[in-house]
């Protein structure tokens, strides 16, 4: 088929590789012309697993090409994927103003009948407003269906999730649609769900606030576990194991970030209000995932006692492991905190710097070798839990630090390794080793 992909970040850029990967012709285009440069030199803009071989592949078998130029890519498509951002406002709610404009442009460009696939995170109702649009530039005959196509894939697994998700959701009141779409996802042979738009739209929001949720929730019991001598580690495995629960997001941690959960839990907090439903659930994950960024520097506080002069490593900027994504990652919040609280800040990351670089300036210092971010250091905080990072040998904290102290937000090391290391080791929902306090 011939597709168009509007949107060349993480999901636009991901699906149009993959959907030329299976086979197809794909056009993507951006309105960021630094980054079509970028992508037609053979090059991604992002760091995401197997993702450039891929790019290449199907730009040197021509199924795959960039352009700025709208008119050029969306020219003979029979669907156009919409996958602009949809960031959040300051109220929480979601900013359509990407989606209203790449809908304008679509409806302006078009020359045939064509299917309109929107792929972007978008409150109910949104792809009504998005046919509304279209139609005002370029009203019938010509005919663009709109179709809700919401999107599941991850960060750092994104080809995988592309080509072995759980489901694909199609949402549209045209059969004829639904039809077609179908057609394209069958060789992928993941279970396809056809509803109607605005379930469609909904069944994305409440798959990422219950996915936040039961973050939340786990964090809530690891705060627990601390205070009553249990390990948060055996009460998710134990409970994971309840196929009612499953054992998946139970990962207790310095809480959620990336550019989904944060703003999609705030959005649909928002959408409920609208309709004078007070989410309060919601609003009380939301709470939880703020007291759990803030978690790691209250933790080097009561060990460290006042944090002015200490030298902290902080190790991982990315919101995860396998992206150069800093979008609310807990790595911004707490070195944030710890520059309130007078402290030198050095930061390890394999992939994020540049992009954490453009949130903190030369607050801090960067490094891409952890020894180096150690070294003299009076702390250590994990923030995200990169193989890099996992594996790093317990010792040579004890060698390079001037204070073996590691905060660890992601609970990276085994109980049973720190045992035989002189380290003080404190991480979450989980007993304390060696915790000592240093005067001030
Ligand atoms: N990042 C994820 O893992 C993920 C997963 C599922 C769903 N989503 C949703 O998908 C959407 C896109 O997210 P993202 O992370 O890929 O965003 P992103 O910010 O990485 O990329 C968006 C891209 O759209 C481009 N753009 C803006 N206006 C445009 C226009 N009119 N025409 C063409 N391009 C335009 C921007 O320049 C940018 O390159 C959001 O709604 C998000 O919630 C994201
Ligand atoms: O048990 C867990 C699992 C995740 N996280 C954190 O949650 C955040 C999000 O992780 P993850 O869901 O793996 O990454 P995203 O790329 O943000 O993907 C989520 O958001 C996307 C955008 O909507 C959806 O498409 C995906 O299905 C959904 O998993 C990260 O900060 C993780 O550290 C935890 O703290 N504990």
């Amino acid at each position: 088929m011939r597709i168009a992909v509007a949107g060349t970040g993480y999901v636009g850029l991901i699906t149009g590789i993959c959907l030329a990967e299976m086979g197809h012709h794909v056009v993507c285009t951006d309105v960021r012309e630094e980054k079509i440069q970028l992508l037609k030199t053979g090059r991604s803009p992002i760091f995401e697993p197997g993702l450039e071989p891929m790019l290449k592949h199907n730009m040197s078998n021509g199924r795959l090409d960039f352009t700025t130029n709208p008119r050029t890519a969306y020219k003979n498509a029979e669907i156009i994927f919409i996958a602009v951002g949809t960031p959040e406002n300051e109220d929480g709610t979601a900013n359509l103003d990407y989606i209203h404009a790449a809908a304008y442009t679509i409806g302006v460009s078009i020359e045939n009948d064509v299917i309109v696939c929107t792929k972007s995170t978008v409150p109910v109702g949104t792809n009504e407003k998005i046919k509304e649009i279209i139609q005002s530039v370029k009203p019938p005959p010509l005919q663009a269906i709109v179709v809700s196509n919401p999107e599941f894939l991850r960060e750092g697994t994104g080809i995988i999730d592309f080509f072995n998700g759980d489901r694909i959701v199609i949402g549209t009141e045209s059969r004829e649609a639904a039809s077609i779409m179908e057609k394209m996802y069958l060789p992928l042979k993941i279970p396809i769900m056809k509803t109607d738009t605005r379930s469609a739209e909904m069944i994305k929001y409440a798959s990422n606030a219950f996915l936040a949720t039961k973050i939340s929730f786990i964090n809530e019991i690891a705060a627990i576990c601390e205070k009553v001598g249990a390990n948060i580690e055996e009460v998710a495995y134990g409970i994971g194991k309840d196929k009612r629960i499953g054992p998946h997001f139970l990962q207790t941690g310095i809480g959620y970030g990336g550019s989904c959960f944060p703003k999609d839990t705030k959005a649909l907090v928002q959408i409920a209000g609208n309709v004078k439903h007070k989410f309060e659930l919601l609003e009380s994950v939301i709470k939880v995932n703020y007291r759990q960024q803030a978690l790691a520097v209250l933790k080097a506080k009561e060990i460290l006692g006042s944090l002015k002069d200490k030298r902290v490593a902080l190790l991982g900027l990315a919101f995860k492991p396998d992206t150069d994504d800093v979008r609310e990652a807990a790595s911004l919040t707490i070195a944030k905190a710890l520059k309130d609280e007078g402290a030198m800040v050095i930061a390890y990351d394999p992939a994020a710097i540049a992009n954490a670089r453009k949130v903190l300036g030369d607050t801090i210092e960067y490094t891409m070798d952890i020894q180096l971010a150690i070294e003299n250091t009076d702390a250590a905080i994990i923030a995200t839990e990169w193989d890099q990072i996992k594996h790093f040998p317990l010792e040579i904290y004890a060698e390079k630090m001037k204070s073996p102290i590691i905060i660890d937000g992601r609970n990276c090391y085994s109980l049973q390794d720190l045992s035989s290391h002189p380290i003080t080791y404190i991480s979450i929902g989980r007993p304390s080793i060696k915790p000592y306090k240093v005067k001030s």
